[in-house]
């Protein structure tokens, strides 16, 4: 079975049987038809991955890997904040009329920086030390920019990555400060698993662990009887993920680059509300 179905069903069990009802509480998001959308909570959950072991998908029920890596490259390659960009639909519920999101994600990757150096973004910068100075301390990126959060439709959720090499493989952390785990737990730990994939294949290195920090880990209440029946369905071994080996630029991959197989899963569970 997969380890991800492990870690995934001991979480969503400590968070219902631990974890903290916010109901009644002022809260931010709505539900669709504008009531309040409550949460059961758990503060400072820390999933570590073993990328040498295998691909971090769950097989409770499909993680949609093509459609999340594709967010995923929207973001850290693309640099784009508008949804016409992306191939899902996920973010539309907070795009403006032209379809942007505000200065949030690609936004703030894509914004360059000056370096001893020279000028560079982010993500060029994570790229140009791990190929010159893989050993540093202080590769890591952040999209959490108070200056322009009143410019954001929705602030930065998966705000903050560090990359750290240990020998010859390339290790990541993944900060959230903020993570719906129905709709999005295994989203998100999918594709930074990919991104670092990504980096490791281009800068020479093997993928190592992916260590994800999450602040407030919930499940929204219309969600619980559905993360209760998932959590008792049964799991498979993980999927083999594999990238073509010829892409050695960053900017170079696309979806079509990963390879999928033996994604055995439970079914899926379709019409997820998700709150706003
Ligand atoms: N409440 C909430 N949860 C989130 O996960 C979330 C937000 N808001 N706001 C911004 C983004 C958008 N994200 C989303 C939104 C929808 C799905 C979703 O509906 N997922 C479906 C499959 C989507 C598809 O067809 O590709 C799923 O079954 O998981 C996932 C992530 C993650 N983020
Ligand atoms: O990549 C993402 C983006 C968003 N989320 C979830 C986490 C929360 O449920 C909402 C955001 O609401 P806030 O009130 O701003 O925390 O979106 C996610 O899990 N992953």
């Amino acid at each position: 079975m997969s380890k991800a179905d492990d870690l995934f069903i001991a979480m969503c069990k400590d968070i219902i049987e631990n974890g903290y009802d916010t109901k009644g509480e002022k809260v931010r998001p709505k539900w669709e038809d504008g009531t309040s959308a409550y949460t059961i909570k758990r503060f400072g959950v820390v999933n570590r991955y073993n990328l040498a072991e295998e691909f971090p998908a769950i097989t409770l029920r499909k993680t949609y890997i093509k459609s999340a890596i594709d967010e995923l490259l929207w973001i850290w390659q693309k640099k784009s904040n508008n949804v016409h960009d992306l191939h899902s639909h996920i973010w539309d519920a907070w795009a403006d009329e032209d379809g942007s999101i505000g200065k949030a994600y690609g936004y703030q990757l894509g914004v360059k920086h000056k370096y001893k150096e020279g000028m560079m973004d982010q993500v060029d910068r994570v790229i140009y030390d791990l190929k010159n100075n893989p050993y540093s301390r202080r590769i890591m990126t952040n999209i959490y920019v108070h200056q322009d959060l009143s410019e954001m439709n929705l602030y930065p959720c998966a705000y903050s990555v560090t990359f750290n090499v240990t020998g010859n493989k390339l290790n990541a952390i993944l900060n959230q400060r903020s993570q719906d785990v129905l709709a999005a737990n295994n989203w998100n730990v999918v594709q930074y698993a990919a991104l670092v994939y990504m980096m490791a294949q281009v800068t020479g290195f093997e993928p190592g662990e992916l260590v994800h920090v999450i602040a407030d880990a919930h499940i929204y209440d219309r969600h619980i009887p559905i993360v209760e029946e998932l959590i008792s369905r049964p799991t498979y071994p993980a999927p083999k993920v594999t990238l073509n080996p010829d892409v050695k630029d960053f900017y170079d991959f696309t979806v079509d680059d990963f390879t999928i197989e033996d994604y055995q899963t439970g079914p899926q569970i379709k019409n997820i509300p998700i709150a706003v």
